[in-house]
């Protein structure tokens, strides 16, 4: 199986409630329509509630002016289903060590099947005032697909259940987002923009999948992107967020990446507190073939992250990443423990670190929105990993992450394995999460 469709299949796992509700609020009111054909005008374009504009920029850039690299293949050009992280430079298209998605060098639309119902432009205009998406009322009839109709074992020609939008299939829809870990301004927004110009008419399961999957896919896209290279040798990536979360795996599936790219890579195990994790760091180092530099268990981690420096300055690596502890709950100590490792290495580039990525577990749901909160008091956050999103009913989390930070999203861990890191891309989380057929 592609690496596409592995990634699609976790994903689809994960979106069976928010897609069993969906189907559940119109089979609840609905009745059977027996002519597929809704027979509707063209949809309007909502003018209404507008997602807030997220900035996508980084809090606080060190270095504003800096150049991306433009390697032939830049990660940071790549928004739609490109690489997250870093390109493949030198990188064959053949079954080598492509960097995203490993397994698939090209990950493109093919992989994807043309969802009949959704017509997003590949390059939607972000301005909210733009009609976020030509979604046609009149979906191609879907009694063959869908997980319930399957399920049911229905007709290509049964008759397609239609309920009119009104206040209680609305209420219904913002329960169900809420639900699933939108959060309630964003599902209000969501929902808001779903009745735009179709308040009154009655829509079918894959109707509203459409509209919802068309509104998540406009809110994602603005988030979006890869984590971004600079000819900064060695770029420093701070690795932040709380244990558990992914941190150590997510370095060691990134720094692999990097790897296959052809950036040479030196990881520092920057959470000195705890000796396993530092273990566990060098097991992920010699999986992708990096080196880790470690410490003492209790030394100081900024002690550390400035040989780490030295070592990549005089090795002339790449990349520098450093993990970092994640005891939230001892806040101060974070803080400062955080503050010291930026003066140390800034002693060496004052813009070090040029990103500092948030690492968040997606099964926390909501709480996730708490971290980023929590971590962009203690350092300069400048964009995001999001794991565990294999066989989680909770990510939707994602879409309230995009409307309330609007921070960029650089990759999403969908497994344990090494190559379980995949780009994130907004159309094929949006239909995975509402169920939209393919
Ligand atoms: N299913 C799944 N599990 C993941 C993913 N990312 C990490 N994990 C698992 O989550 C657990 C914690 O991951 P770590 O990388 O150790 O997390 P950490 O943030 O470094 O945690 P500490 O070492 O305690 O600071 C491990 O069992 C990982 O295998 C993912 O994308 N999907």
């Amino acid at each position: 199986m592609s690496f596409f469709g592995k990634l699609k299949n976790k994903l689809f796992k994960s979106s069976s409630r928010l897609e069993e509700g969906l189907d559940a609020i119109v089979e609840d009111g609905g009745s059977a329509d027996p002519d597929p054909r809704p027979d509707l005008p063209d949809p309007e374009p909502p003018t209404t509630p507008e997602p807030d504009a997220p900035d996508v920029t980084p809090p606080s850039d060190p270095t504003p002016d800096r150049v991306p690299e433009t390697p032939p293949a830049p990660p940071q050009e790549a928004p739609q289903t490109s690489d997250p992280v870093p390109a493949p430079e030198e990188t064959p298209p053949g079954p080598g060590p492509d960097v995203t998605p490993p397994a698939d060098p090209t990950p493109t639309p093919p992989a994807q099947p043309a969802p009949p119902p959704q017509e997003i432009p590949a390059q939607p205009d972000p301005t909210p005032t733009a009609p976020p998406q030509e979604i046609p009322t009149q979906v191609p009839p879907q009694p063959s697909g869908g997980l319930f109709g399957r399920l049911m074992g229905r007709k290509p020609d049964a008759p397609v259940m239609r309920r009119t939008l009104d206040d209680d299939m609305l209420e219904q829809l913002e329960e169900l987002l809420i639900a699933a870990d939108m959060g309630v301004d964003t599902a209000l927004r969501v929902t808001a923009n779903m009745a735009e110009g179709r308040y009154g008419r009655k829509l079918s399961t894959a109707e509203i999948k459409a509209l919802l999957a068309a509104e998540v896919t406009r809110i994602m896209e603005t988030v979006a992107k890869p984590m971004p290279l600079y000819p900064t040798k060695p770029q420093v990536v701070l690795v932040v967020g709380v244990n558990g979360s992914g941190k150590t795996t997510t370095i060691g599936k990134l720094a692999s990446q990097f790897r296959a790219a052809g950036k040479t890579v030196v990881i520092a195990a920057g959470d000195t507190f705890r000796a396993a994790a530092v273990e566990q760091l060098q097991v992920w180092g010699d999986r992708a073939g990096v080196p880790v530099l470690t410490a003492p268990e209790g030394s100081d981690p900024a002690s550390l992250a400035f040989d780490a420096m030295t070592k990549a300055q005089a090795d002339g690596a790449d990349l520098l990443m450093i993990d970092t502890a994640g005891r939230l709950q001892n806040r101060a100590d974070l803080m400062e423990e955080l503050a010291k490792i930026v003066r140390v290495i800034r002693k060496k580039d004052p813009d070090a670190p040029h990103n500092t990525l948030l690492v968040l577990d997606a099964t926390t749901g909501q709480n996730a929105l708490r971290q980023v909160e929590e971590f962009q008091k203690l350092a300069d956050v400048s964009g995001l990993v999001m794991t565990k999103l294999d066989g989680t009913a909770k990510g939707g989390v994602l879409v309230a992450l995009a409307d309330k930070f609007g921070l960029p999203i650089h990759a999403i861990g969908v497994g344990e394995q090494i190559d379980d890191l995949a780009p994130f891309d907004p159309e094929e989380f949006a239909a995975a999460l509402t169920g939209l057929e393919a």
